[in-house]
């Protein structure tokens, strides 16, 4: 599912609107959607609506006429005075069918919300920057405290679109009914948690200009069908390609093998580690199916350098990092890898990022690699953690970046990203990181394609999660990679039943 950063919304309006739809018709269009998502709760019947002064605002003014015309009692709660011309003509017809609008600072205001069904945040949407104050924050607080229905237009106000990022307080809905496409915002930490139920409704919107203007994407089933690589009939393990992991320390004996696992459970032809000794015991004794190649000490270092690039000859895709640690002689090895398999498909995680942050103008050599940092692995590499930063880290050193959290987020050099908002606590442990390393390894072997690949492994990972057995708090990541079977299984029958119309 495509999503939009504010910008890009603001220049698909402006693009319909030079088709010759006007403006007002758009609000109405979207206030309309509004409305039908309000008569959805038939419980609901006086409504407070806060309205700013921008076009968000004046969605609101209109969402309020809308809904005394369907018989329901309103207010209007002015926060900011209307200022844009569609906001002005909503706000006079308003009144102009006999709703009340009360200032904000009105001392009967708290009282007016206490008493209704349904608040509506109708702030701020898309324009929104820097943080709620004064008596709109003081009374978006007091709202959050009700029990009554609460519903975002477009998006929470004090969320940005931007990246989800909150300052201060932010309006928390129940549900969020947004115009066009979902916004970077409504899918990214902490925002998400404040969106609720995110609703997008698209009428009058151009399919043509949606998908020509937007790139960056929500990963949902339809992507994932999208870009599975096929497996035919008549196939051998060299179809599905081979990946090579390289990792493993004394300390860390069991990353490899998490990162083996998830290549397997996904569909590789043919999985390689290569690791210290203690490491490929473990594989060895769980995994027979992996060629474990030993390595000659208790850590990767200078002497296994020429052994790996002989193995990596084999393999169509490289991962580099899981459980290697921090010896300087392994940092450096790992430092001579790269340098060595600039041309190749290569993951670069845990300890190898660490091993990266020495030396970061490698990263010029390299023509196709993957990071897969958690924030604290981020920060090391770029000193900051924040969508914007991961946008331009990405940009200047031409590389492709999976930010890992409870959204996930794959960022390439040209700004496009994949957000993944599949997953549970389950996966907020150790070893899953290991997991989907292994995971992208050994679909970039099989599709040749490394941001394919971090959205397949993503996605696998999160999924496979949801659909486990095991609780949350006692899932490990062993057995969320058995669980891919299941995503597999999952996704034919999705695919089976769009096929035959069910759910559609
Ligand atoms: N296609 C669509 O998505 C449609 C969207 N519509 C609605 O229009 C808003 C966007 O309207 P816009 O006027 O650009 O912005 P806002 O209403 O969000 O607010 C702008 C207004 O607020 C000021 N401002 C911003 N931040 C702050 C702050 N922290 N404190 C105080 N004031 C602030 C800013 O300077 C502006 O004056 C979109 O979300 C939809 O709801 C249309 O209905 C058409 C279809
Ligand atoms: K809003």
């Amino acid at each position: 599912m495509k999503v939009a950063f504010p910008v890009q919304m603001r220049r698909i309006d402006e693009l319909i609107i030079e088709r010759g739809i006007p403006s007002v018709l758009l609000m109405e269009n979207a206030s309309r959607s509004v409305l039908e998502e309000v008569l959805k709760y038939p419980t609901v019947k006086e409504i407070a609506i806060l309205c700013g002064g921008g076009n968000n605002g004046g969605d609101g003014y209109a969402i309020g006429r809308l809904l005394l015309n369907a018989g329901k009692t309103v207010s209007v709660i002015e926060c900011y005075h209307p200022s844009t011309p569609d906001a002005i003509f909503n706000a006079s017809l308003f009144v102009s069918f006999g709703g009340g609008i009360h200032a904000c600072e009105e001392s009967t205001v708290e009282s007016l919300l206490s008493r209704a069904d349904m608040v509506i945040d109708s702030i701020f949407g898309t324009g929104f920057h820097g943080e709620l104050q004064g008596r709109v924050a003081e009374l978006v607080e007091y709202i959050n405290g009700l029990k009554s229905v609460k519903l975002a237009v477009d998006i929470p106000s004090g969320v940005s679109g931007f990246d989800g990022s909150v300052r201060g307080i932010a309006f928390r809905a129940d549900k969020t009914v947004t115009f066009g496409a979902g916004k970077v915002g409504h899918y990214l930490y902490p925002g998400r948690d404040y969106c609720g139920e995110v609703v997008v409704r698209s009428e009058g919107f151009s399919r043509e200009i949606l998908d020509r203007q937007l790139d960056s994407s929500v990963i949902d089933e339809e992507l994932v069908l999208e870009l599975l690589p096929e497996r035919h009939a008549d196939s051998h393990k060299g179809t599905y390609g081979a990946v090579l992991i390289v990792g493993g320390s004394e300390i860390y004996t069991g990353a490899p093998f998490l990162s083996a696992l998830g290549a397997l459970r996904s569909g590789c032809g043919l999985t390689y580690t290569y690791t210290p000794p203690e490491a490929a015991a473990v594989i060895r004794s769980n995994l027979p199916e992996v060629i474990a190649i030993v390595g000659k000490g208790p850590h990767i270092f200078r002497d296994d350098l020429d052994t790996i690039v002989e193995i990596a000859k084999k393999a169509d895709s490289i991962v580099i990092g899981p459980g290697i640690g921090r010896n300087e002689e392994t940092a450096e090895t790992v430092l001579e890898l790269l340098k060595v398999f600039s041309k190749s498909s290569m993951v670069l995680d845990a300890d190898g990022l660490y091993a990266l942050s020495k030396d970061l103008t490698v990263l010029s050599r390299t023509e196709d690699i993957l990071l897969t940092p958690h924030p604290g692995e981020f920060r090391r590499l770029c000193g900051e953690t924040d969508l914007k930063s991961l946008m331009d880290f990405c940009e200047n050193f031409h590389c492709r970046v999976i930010l890992k959290g409870s959204s996930s987020v794959l960022c390439n050099p040209y700004g496009k990203l994949s957000i993944n908002i599949t997953g549970t606590t389950g996966l907020a442990k150790g070893g899953s990181g290991d997991l989907l390393s292994g995971t992208i390894g050994s679909f970039a072997a099989q599709t040749g394609d490394l941001e394919r690949a971090g959205i397949l492994g993503m996605y696998f990972m999160g999924k496979a999660a949801e659909l486990s057995d095991e609780s949350d708090a006692s899932n490990t990541a062993s057995s969320i990679g058995k669980e891919y079977s299941r995503v597999f299984s999952c996704l034919v029958e999705g695919a089976r039943g769009e096929k035959h119309g069910i759910g559609t």
